[in-house]
Formats: structure tokens, C-alpha cells, sequence
């Protein structure tokens, strides 16, 4: 098997990555019905395996899981996962050959292993759907042609597919049908009915490709959603208390802070994240996040680049058979940081404070996201694919560091996501190592206003109102964010 992206022509390699067709709340009115009665057996019961699961059941729909034997002998925690929710589970034999959608929800690093054991077993003309194109683009895996091969891939961690649901909204999601295994037609029906049942056309669908999908997931995952959000937050950290604010305090201000200021981004944008500064906070938060801009560009661009060119592919699979000693290590390493291994503090932190008092986050956020945007964009992916891969899904990523640090976000994201934030985090640390030396406690652990008069220039105030709202993230952003009708807001502890 080879690279399918780079067996492409230029010319199929752009249509591939342009395909991005925003699916109007019109197109999900059959809802579920084309998968109703139909039989959806899971592969994996993880991250995505168990939320999405129990979405697709809450909508109607017949869902059991199929786990590796050593998974149901051994009772592990994917076996406890399915049984304690009351999922019938089953061995490959036991349900695969009258399963009529087989989704596979086993880590990227198994894919080629799992698809040659299920594939086999699959009846004529049944499906095989991906919420990742990995396996399909990457590695070239080639499927029985009778088979239809689809992707729903929601832009969200499993834990907040299910949360987002369960609030009465739903996720962002990108479905696509494999051009190479569509012999009935029958792919993108299946694929929206799907995106029903998990709740995806309650957030927004766009009707994607395998490529688009992996290109611009790997290169979010990477840099704003996972890879900025543990370096900002690591260097936060580091800096408050070598600056002798208190650890607790620290600890806490870093952990919910990052939910609390993307929670601002999540309903206005970049715009109305930084309208919650006072006009003196804002005026600095956009300087500095200028200079983050310049210092991290080269950086992310060649995240991007090795993404397109199939380099990251080749050195993550070359840690796959290494025993993941690299993804090992650095979880380890990450593990051991201070921020990590500091509990939050019991002290009152207000809403506003962890504004006020964390404008290195809004920086580094604005920064994360417009370089993301713009990276990915100028590589080909449309911009309602760059947004909910850069800024709608900061704040979900948000959510699961707010839960347990950068621990639970980096078990909850899939390992695939978790490498790739380690090797950016790895070359950002660095990076900002003359930045972050200028850096004091009014832009981290102290208010910024405290002591100054609050005037500003209004010329240069209008000037950075309008540079923030006219960026092309926020006018796809607030095109987007108007067919998020039925979006909630999270109050942080
Ligand atoms: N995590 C996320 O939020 C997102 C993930 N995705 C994609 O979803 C897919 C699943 O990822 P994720 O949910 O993170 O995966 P997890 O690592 O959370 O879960 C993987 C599941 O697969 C099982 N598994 C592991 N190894 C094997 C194997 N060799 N054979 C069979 N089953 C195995 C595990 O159970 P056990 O070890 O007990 O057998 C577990 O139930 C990936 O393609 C990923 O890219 C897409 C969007 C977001
Ligand atoms: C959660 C998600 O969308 C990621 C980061 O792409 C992943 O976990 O692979
Ligand atoms: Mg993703
Ligand atoms: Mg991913």
C-alpha cells in the first residue's frame, strides 16, 4: 500500500482537498431513515466508539459492538464501556457477517490490521464507515469493491460528541463517500443518516472528501486545537509561578481559563473573545498576539507541509513500529510538568478575572487560530472547513482540559491527535523561549488594568476592531455560527 494522496495528479490532488459543500438543515429531513432498522455494529468502544454509539441509539437506531476477543476475555475497558451501557457485544464472527454498517472506531495505528481481520467477514454490498481518512489516504488501504466506504468524522473530541448531544446540539461533522467504493450509490444517503443519528446536522455538515478531511484534521490537531493549547498553557504556568504567583492559583487559572476565554470564542469569534478585554487589554492582547503570529507562521506552515507531503505520516508510523517509544516518552514527559502535577487551587476565580488576568491565552488563542485558518487555507482547504477545524472546535478541546488537564485531553483525543501535539509542542516550547522571557504577570496571573488609566488611541483602537472582524475566519465564522441555532453555553466551574 502506498500514500493515496501522493499517487494523485496536481489537478485531483486540488479537487480532492477544495471539496467542501456546507449542507443546508434541508438536506437531514429524511433524518435517520435510511440507516432505520438497519444493523450498526461498532468496531472499538473508545473516545468515538462509545459516544457515538450512544448517540446513534438515542436517535433510533440498532447499535452493537464488535470488540477483539482479548477485549471481551480480558473485560477491558472497552468491554466494560459497552456492557455497563447495556450494548449488546460480540466477536467478529458473532456479528460482523449480518452487520449492514461496520464502523470503524479502532485507533489509525490498527486500521490496516482491523479492516484485513473484519473485511472478510462482511457481507455483499455492506458498508464500512471511517470517522477518519487516515486509513483510506495515508496508508492506501484498498476495500473489497462491492462495499461501500463512507466517513463521518466529527470535529470534536468523543467526549464532547456525546455532551454537546446530550445538550441538545451537536457537533460540527464532515461526511465524504470514497470515490472508489460506491457501487450502489448508496454512500452519501447513508452517511447523512448517520450524521443524524450522532447529531452532527444540529452543528453544521459539510459534504467533504477523505482527503479534505485528513488534511485539515491532522494540521488542527496539531497546532491550535491540541499543540498550542498544551504549550500556552505549560508556558502559562511556568511563568506565573516563576514569577511567584501562587501555584493553586496558577494551576487553576490555566485549567479553567482556557474553557472560559474559548467559551467567548465559541459564540462571537476572534472579535468577541477579545471584546471581553477592556480597551487597554485589547490593544495589548493584539500586539503580542501579532508577535506570536510571526514567531509560530514557519512553524505551523511546516506542520501543514509535512501534513500535504506525507513526511508526518511517515515519521508517526515509523514511532507505530517503533513500539510508540516517541508518543510514550512525551506523554510521560508531559505527565511530569508542573502545571500537570499541581491541582487546581481552592480560591474564587470570576468569569471576568479569567479574562482580565490570562491576556497570554487570548493571545495565544487569536494567534492559534487565524494561523491555522490561514495555513490550511492557503493549502487548499475552503474556509467552513478551516473554521470548524481551528476555531469552533478550540473550545471543545477547551472543555476536556477544564475536566482533568492536559491528561484528559490527551486520552481523550485519539493517538493519532496526541502524537502530533506532542511534536508540535516539542518544537513550540523552544520557539517561544525569547518571547516568553519578556513576558510578566500583567499579561498572566495579575489584572492588566490594575493601576493604569485605561485610555487609548481611538484611531488605533478602530483600527484593530476592524483588522479582528474582517478576518476571513470571522466572516465564515459568523455565516456558520447563524445555522448553530441550537447552540448552548457552558458555565465553568
Ligand atoms: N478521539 C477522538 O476524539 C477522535 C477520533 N477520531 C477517529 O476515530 C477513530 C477512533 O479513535 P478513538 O476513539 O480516539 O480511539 P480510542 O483509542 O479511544 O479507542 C480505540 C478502541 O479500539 C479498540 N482497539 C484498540 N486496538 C485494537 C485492535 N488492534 N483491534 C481491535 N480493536 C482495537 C480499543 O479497545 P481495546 O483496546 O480494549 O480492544 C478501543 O475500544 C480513529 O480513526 C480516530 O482518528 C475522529 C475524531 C475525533
Ligand atoms: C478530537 C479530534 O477532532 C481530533 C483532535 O482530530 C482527534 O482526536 O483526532
Ligand atoms: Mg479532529
Ligand atoms: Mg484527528
Amino acid at each position: 500500500m502506498s500514500n493515496y494522496f501522493n499517487t494523485l495528479p496536481l489537478r485531483e490532488k486540488l479537487n480532492q482537498l477544495g471539496v467542501c459543500d456546507f449542507m443546508d438543515s434541508s438536506e437531514f429531513l429524511d433524518g435517520v431513515s435510511a440507516l432505520k432498522g438497519k444493523k450498526l455494529v461498532i468496531v472499538g468502544c473508545g473516545a468515538q466508539g462509545l459516544n457515538q454509539g450512544l448517540n446513534l441509539r438515542d436517535s433510533g437506531l440498532d447499535v452493537s459492538y464488535t470488540l477483539r476477543k482479548e477485549a471481551i476475555e480480558g473485560k477491558r475497558d472497552s468491554w466494560k464501556n459497552a456492557t455497563e451501557n447495556n450494548f449488546k457485544v460480540g466477536t467478529y464472527e458473532e456479528l460482523i457477517p449480518t452487520a449492514d454498517v461496520v464502523i470503524n472506531l479502532t485507533p489509525d495505528k490498527q486500521h490496516t490490521a482491523v479492516v484485513n481481520a473484519i473485511m472478510p467477514l462482511m457481507k455483499d454490498g455492506a458498508t464500512l464507515l471511517y470517522s477518519h481518512g487516515f486509513n483510506i489516504v495515508e496508508e492506501g488501504m484498498q476495500i473489497r469493491k462491492d462495499l461501500t466506504v463512507i466517513m463521518v468524522a466529527p470535529k470534536c473530541p468523543g467526549s464532547e460528541v456525546r455532551a454537546e448531544y446530550v445538550r441538545g446540539f451537536g457537533v460540527p461533522t464532515l461526511i465524504a463517500v470514497h470515490p472508489e467504493n460506491d457501487p450502489q450509490g448508496k454512500g452519501l444517503a447513508q452517511a447523512k443518516a448517520y450524521a443524524v443519528g450522532t447529531g452532527g446536522h444540529r452543528a453544521g455538515v459539510l459534504k467533504s472528501s477523505f482527503v479534505a478531511e485528513v488534511k485539515s484534521d491532522l494540521m488542527g490537531e496539531q497546532t491550535i486545537l491540541c499543540g498550542l493549547l498544551q504549550t500556552g498553557s505549560i508556558l502559562s504556568f511556568d511563568k506565573m509561578v516563576e514569577k511567584g504567583i501562587d501555584a493553586g492559583y496558577a494551576s487553576k487559572l490555566v485549567q479553567y481559563g482556557v474553557e472560559v476565554i474559548t467559551e467567548a470564542l465559541k459564540h462571537g469569534g476572534v472579535s468577541g473573545m477579545f471584546d471581553r478585554l477592556s480597551n487597554i487589554a485589547k490593544v495589548e492582547a493584539f500586539k503580542i498576539s501579532e508577535e506570536l503570529k510571526d514567531i509560530m507562521r514557519p512553524l505551523f506552515q511546516k506542520h501543514q507541509d509535512d501534513i500535504m507531503s506525507g513526511e508526518f505520516s511517515r515519521i508517526m508510523m515509523e514511532d507505530w513500529a517503533n513500539g510508540d517509544k516517541n508518543l510514550l516518552g512525551w506523554r510521560a514527559e508531559t505527565g511530569e510538568t508542573a502545571f500537570e502535577k499541581t491541582p487546581a487551587g481552592d480560591v474564587k476565580i470570576g468569569e471576568q478575572e479569567y479574562f482580565d488576568n490570562y491576556l497570554l491565552m487570548v493571545a495565544f488563542v487569536r494567534a492559534g487560530v487565524e494561523l491555522a485558518f490561514e495555513t490550511m487555507v492557503q493549502a487548499g482547504i475552503k474556509p467552513e472547513s478551516a473554521y470548524y477545524e481551528s476555531l469552533h472546535e478550540t473550545p471543545l478541546i477547551a472543555n476536556t482540559i477544564a475536566r482533568k488537564k492536559l491528561f484528559e485531553m490527551n486520552r481523550v483525543i485519539s493517538d493519532t491527535a496526541e502524537y502530533g501535539c506532542y511534536l508540535f509542542d516539542q518544537a513550540c516550547k523552544p520557539l517561544l523561549g525569547d518571547f516568553m522571557k519578556k513576558v510578566n504577570t500583567d499579561l498572566v496571573g495579575k489584572n492588566f488594568n490594575e493601576g493604569k488609566d485605561g485610555s487609548v488611541d481611538n484611531r488605533e483602537l478602530v483600527a484593530i476592531n476592524e483588522t479582528l472582524r474582517t478576518h476571513e475566519v470571522e466572516i465564515v465564522g459568523t455565516k456558520l455560527r447563524k445555522a448553530m441555532t441550537a447552540m448552548k453555553s457552558i458555565k465553568t466551574a
